[in-house]
């Protein structure tokens, strides 16, 4: 082997270990690069654990903060629900309690039923069937029998009420009929003189039934007293027009028969009597239907008496109207038209006649042949009316108006529905000695009464020939007529007032004291008449004077009292009252048909 080695290999193989040892430092400091990268990594997610933990820890505290507040709430709200629930149990079994002795009374009492139901059942059993039918049979006989009960009792007031009208008649009653006006927006305006507040427009007057007024009678520091009147008819404030003049019509039906008729209304200023005998003071804003439904009493009338007129032979009647006021004690014609033909109220006296009855010289009549006729006359005369306003009534009438349909009558019909009625009535006289009220002679009147229809075509034909029950067959009677006469009056009369609630002065005063004399003239007529004085005051003044043979005489006669209902009113509304309290005990002479040359042979 060599023994000399060159020193540059010596150095490069130095130099070889020396590259040798540093690339083994490098491969290590790689290494340990690596490793430290490792470690920081691990580090980052140690930290990271450590945050989260930390965080994990913080939430956990907080939740076992959470949970042991939430654990005192709960267990506080345990306490509380522990002592409800205690609450309710001891509730619970105090109702059971309850229950338990419900039930057993329960129990009880359905044993009890039962044993009656068994009871009841056993009785039952002991029934047969033909009672049970029997029972059934007398069940219905009963009902029918009340039925019947019923009926006859409807009928016997039907009749009652017939009969008393055939007795006012009879004993030439008045009949008075009473109409409640409804409270208006003046009844609440306030007089000097009233003086009583608000309770003066509180309604103090009723109608307690079809025939009864009340009035409820206040005096400071007493206790109310209610005063009745009674009347033939009453009507409440809530009463139509119809309904007042359905009560009135039959009168139409007496003036074709032959009877002078006179419907005259009366009452304190503002009561509503030209309401009630014109109607509404505003017709003509109303249309056709409401406009008929809101007359009065003389509108439907002539309508009525145009109606039944137009049912009987043609030609046999006509009707003649005339218009009159009595203003300040005079007597005016207000169908007088002066040399120019204008329609002027002209003065009339009033006469008697060599017979007793009352007569106007002069007086103009006009024909009429329908009812809207017999209104264009009076709508066109009526502004002549004196009218003139006060503190009570903005559009008060001062002067009594009398509106006259006179009937000539020749129809054979009418006469022989007179010749009936006389015949009903003398019937009705001989029933007052004979028992002719009995069950028997009523059946036989009943059948009489549905063959009336029959008999009216054929009067004569008939031994019953009248529409009211006749008792017993009358002698063929034969009959010769005239043509007759018969007058409807129709009044609506001045209100009476008091100077010092009406305000008025000067003329209107004057007007007021005429008005009132005049009514209290009418009051002593009939007062006089009431007492069947030997002398009857009718010249006291024009009014009685012209209404002499309605009031006094053979005409039917029917005051129709208006009254206002309010505590303001009612010193003038009792006087109306009384005044056809009065009126009602009047007897004059029965009602006498004008048909006179009627004869029975
Ligand atoms: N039954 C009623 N229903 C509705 N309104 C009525 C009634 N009665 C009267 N009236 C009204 O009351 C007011 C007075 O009535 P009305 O003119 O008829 O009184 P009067 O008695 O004639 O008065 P006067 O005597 O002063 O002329 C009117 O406005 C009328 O329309």
């Amino acid at each position: 082997m060599p023994l000399f080695i060159n020193r540059d290999q010596i150095f490069a193989h130095q130099v070889h270990l020396l590259e040798h040892k540093l690339r083994s430092k490098e491969e290590r400091i790689l290494e340990l690069e690596t490793e430290n990268a490792l470690l920081h990594l691990r580090l980052a997610e140690c930290s990271g654990r450590q945050r989260r933990d930390h965080d994990e820890v913080t939430k956990a505290v907080n939740d076992h903060q959470l949970q042991s507040s939430t654990k005192k709430i709960t267990q506080s709200a345990l306490i509380k629900l522990l002592s409800g629930v205690q609450a309710v149990k001891h509730d619970l079994s105090e109702l059971f309690a309850v229950y338990v002795s419900f039930a057993t009374e329960l129990e009880e009492q359905s044993k009890q039923l039962l044993e009656k139901v068994e009871q009841a059942n056993s009785s039952l059993n002991g029934h047969s069937e033909d009672e049970f039918q029997n029972l059934q049979v007398r069940v219905a006989a009963l009902e029918h029998s009340l039925e019947e009960e019923r009926e006859n009792c409807r009928a016997e007031k039907q009749k009652r009420k017939e009969l008393h009208n055939t007795l006012v008649e009879l004993r030439g009653n008045i009949r008075v009929h009473c109409r409640v006006r409804p409270v208006l927006p003046f009844d609440q305006i306030q007089s000097s003189t009233s003086g009583s507040g608000s309770a003066s427009s509180e309604e103090v007057i009723h109608a307690v039934s079809d025939d009864t007024v009340m009035v409820n009678c206040v005096k400071a520091g007493m206790l109310v007293q209610n005063k009745m009147f009674e009347f033939e008819r009453v009507h409440g404030p809530e009463e139509s027009q119809e309904a007042v003049f359905e009560e009135v019509k039959s009168l139409l039906t007496s003036l074709l028969d032959g009877y002078n008729v006179c419907i005259m209304a009366y009452g304190q200023t503002g009561s509503g009597k030209t309401h009630t005998m014109m109607g509404s003071q505003f017709l003509d804003e109303l249309s056709g239907t409401q406009q008929e439904a809101q007359q009065g009493i003389i509108p439907k009338a002539a309508a009525e008496l145009f109606r039944l007129i137009s049912e009987k032979p043609a030609e046999s009647h006509t009707v003649e109207v005339s218009v009159m006021e009595v203003y300040n004690n005079e007597v005016f014609d207000l169908l007088a038209r002066d040399e120019h033909s204008n329609a002027a109220g002209q003065r009339r006296d009033v006469i008697t006649t060599a017979s007793g009855a009352s007569q106007v010289p002069s007086l103009t009549y006009e024909r009429v042949s329908n009812a809207s006729e017999v209104m264009q006359i009076i709508s066109s005369v009526l502004k002549l009316r004196a009218h003139c306003p006060t503190l009570v009534h903005a559009d008060s009438s001062r002067s009594h108006l009398i509106v006259t349909l006179t009937v000539s009558s020749k129809s054979p019909n009418a006469v022989a529905l007179a010749r009936r009625l006389q015949s009903a009535k003398m019937d009705m006289r001989r029933s007052t000695q004979k028992e002719w009220w009995s069950p028997r002679c009523r059946r036989a009147n009943l059948a009489a009464h549905h063959s009336a229809d029959e008999t009216s075509a054929s009067p004569a034909s008939s031994p019953c020939s009248t529409p009211s029950l006749s008792p017993c067959p009358s002698p063929r009677r034969s009959i010769t007529q005239t043509p007759f006469r018969t007058k409807l009056q129709l009044v609506d009369l001045a209100g009476s007032e008091c100077a010092g609630m009406s305000g008025v002065s000067g003329a209107a005063l004057w007007e007021s004291s005429c008005i009132n004399r005049s009514l209290s003239a009418l009051s002593d007529v009939l007062g006089a008449l009431a007492e069947h004085r030997p002398h009857i005051p009718y010249r006291n003044s024009k009014l009685t004077h012209l209404l002499q043979d309605a009031i006094g005489g053979d005409a039917k006669l029917l005051v129709m009292l208006c009254v206002s209902p309010t505590q303001r009113f009612i010193t003038e509304s009792l006087q109306s009252l009384g005044f056809g309290t009065r009126a009602r005990q009047v007897q004059k002479e029965p009602p006498r048909r004008k048909n006179n040359s009627l004869k029975v042979k």
